[in-house]
């Protein structure tokens, strides 16, 4: 599954170098980490809405632009997705274990 993220935290990092004419992600990494920000801020808020609606094939789409665009600010602030999969693995890891072994979590 981390392959996906890995290749595209690949791409994310080459387009540093890129005109930003000619990309979206190096259009938004000129623009600063505000207009990031604000990208993550309105996926956030599309991915309610689509909830509230709940279609999910609408659901899907707005968590895939909010995934895509958490992923733009990991890499715009240099840190990469696999920190955040270790992290999830820290926390998921011991409650994962405990679950599995019939035992309550926390
Ligand atoms: N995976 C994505 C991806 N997901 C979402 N988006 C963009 O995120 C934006 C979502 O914002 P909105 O839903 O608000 O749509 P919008 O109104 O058109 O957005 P704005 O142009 O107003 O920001 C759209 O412009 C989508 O094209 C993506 N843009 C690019 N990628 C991939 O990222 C890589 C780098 O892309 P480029 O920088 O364009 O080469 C390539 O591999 C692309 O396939």
């Amino acid at each position: 599954m981390s392959e996906i993220l890995e290749r595209l935290a690949e791409v994310l990092e080459a387009r540093k170098g890129a005109d930003p004419k000619s990309s979206y992600v190096a259009g938004l990494y000129a623009k600063g980490l505000d207009a990031i920000l604000k990208k993550i801020g309105e996926e956030a808020t599309e991915t309610v809405m689509a909830a509230k609606d709940g279609v999910p094939e609408r659901i899907v789409s707005e968590i895939t632009d909010l995934w895509f665009h958490t992923l733009v600010l990991l890499a715009y602030q240099g840190l990469r997705p696999e920190q955040v999969l270790l992290e999830l693995e820290r926390r998921f890891g011991v409650s994962g274990i405990e679950e599995k072994a019939g035992r309550t979590a926390r």
